[in-house]
């Protein structure tokens, strides 16, 4: 079942279009991630589909609802935790989570929510006095304190400690696991790859690209390249006429070949059935950060 649909979304600032079409699918129980530079218009696309925001043009459903239209409905079944948290420093954990479960017909028991996210003894201390990571667990337990089908997390691990955001990817995934669909705003290559099932890639205003992350690196056509220390006559040439090499250079007893992601095995094969021993291999091939620079071009905005 599809519960996010957006399609064609546009949305301006004073004049200036931020979004001009914007679209993807999220289906139930996904991790969907959205990347994007900064000022690509991820946050604004999120803030329009979860009824914080009007757009001004597209359509977009949730859970089959209109954000724009049935604002109160999205907000009762969507958990959202924004970038950044507005709460007043004073509020403690207990009075947050109190006010929050107040919006919601049908809250959770916040006490066992704030257990399972680790803030358990934190219930009477102050929003202004927890640690980065706390606050980010605050502000997952307060998207989903309302019982939501759909949460949208926009930069979650932003500013965590390696080992803080590790902690989350795992309560994300438990999250998850317990049924809810998880849309999730990240800058972080390795979390887009870790956690989600799908990424939408969005630069300056609209989508370039929907896929897997390994999709997506392999869609950007990037070579991979290999490299191994292989000794014999016409090694060179033989390795040179497989057809996903692109091109070999010899660099002392080394051979140093660009190809694509079936060249290695290629490689092996054809040199394993001359008997030609391959050593010293190694190999570098495109992750999703190469993949997102360059569907972005943000390489060529830098230079
Ligand atoms: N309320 C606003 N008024 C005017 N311009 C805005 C407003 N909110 C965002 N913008 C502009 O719209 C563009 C898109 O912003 P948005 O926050 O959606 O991008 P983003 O992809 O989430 O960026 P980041 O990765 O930096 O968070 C930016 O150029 C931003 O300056």
């Amino acid at each position: 079942m599809t519960v996010i649909d957006i399609r064609g979304l546009r949305k301006s600032y004073g004049g200036r279009a931020v979004v001009h079409d914007v679209e993807f699918s999220v289906e139930e129980g996904e991790i969907f991630g959205i990347l994007g530079p900064n000022g690509a218009g991820k946050s604004t696309s999120v803030e329009c589909l979860t009824g914080l925001r009007e757009r001004d043009g597209g359509a977009v459903k949730v859970l089959g609802l209109d954000p724009a239209r049935d604002r109160q409905a999205v907000r009762e079944r969507v958990g959202v935790q924004l970038q950044e948290s507005r709460l007043p420093d004073k509020i403690t954990v207990a009075e947050a989570m109190r006010l929050y479960s107040s919006f919601y017909p049908n809250p959770v028991d916040w006490r066992d929510l704030v257990d399972r996210l680790g803030l358990g003894d934190k219930v009477n201390s102050r929003f202004g006095k927890l640690s980065g990571g706390q606050k980010q667990r605050l502000s997952v337990a307060l998207a989903l304190v309302g019982r939501p089908k759909v949460a949208v997390l926009d930069e979650l691990t932003t500013g965590l400690d390696p080992q803080a955001r590790r902690d989350t990817w795992g309560l994300i995934e438990s999250i998850r696991d317990s049924g809810v669909t998880l849309l999730i705003v990240t800058h972080f290559m390795d979390e887009a790859e870790r956690l989600c099932d799908r990424l939408a890639v969005i630069d300056a205003g609209q989508t370039v690209a929907i896929d897997t992350a390994a999709g997506l690196v392999r869609r950007s056509g990037l070579p991979h390249r290999i490299r191994f220390r292989a000794v014999g006559e016409q090694v060179e040439d033989l390795v040179a006429q497989l057809p996903t090499v692109s091109g070999v250079e010899r660099r002392g007893e080394h051979l140093v070949v660009v190809g694509g992601e079936d060249s290695l095995t290629e490689i092996y094969e054809a040199l394993h059935l001359r008997g030609v021993r391959v050593t010293d291999l190694r190999v570098n091939q495109p992750g999703l950060d190469d993949a997102f620079v360059e569907l972005t071009g943000a390489d060529r905005a830098a230079a």
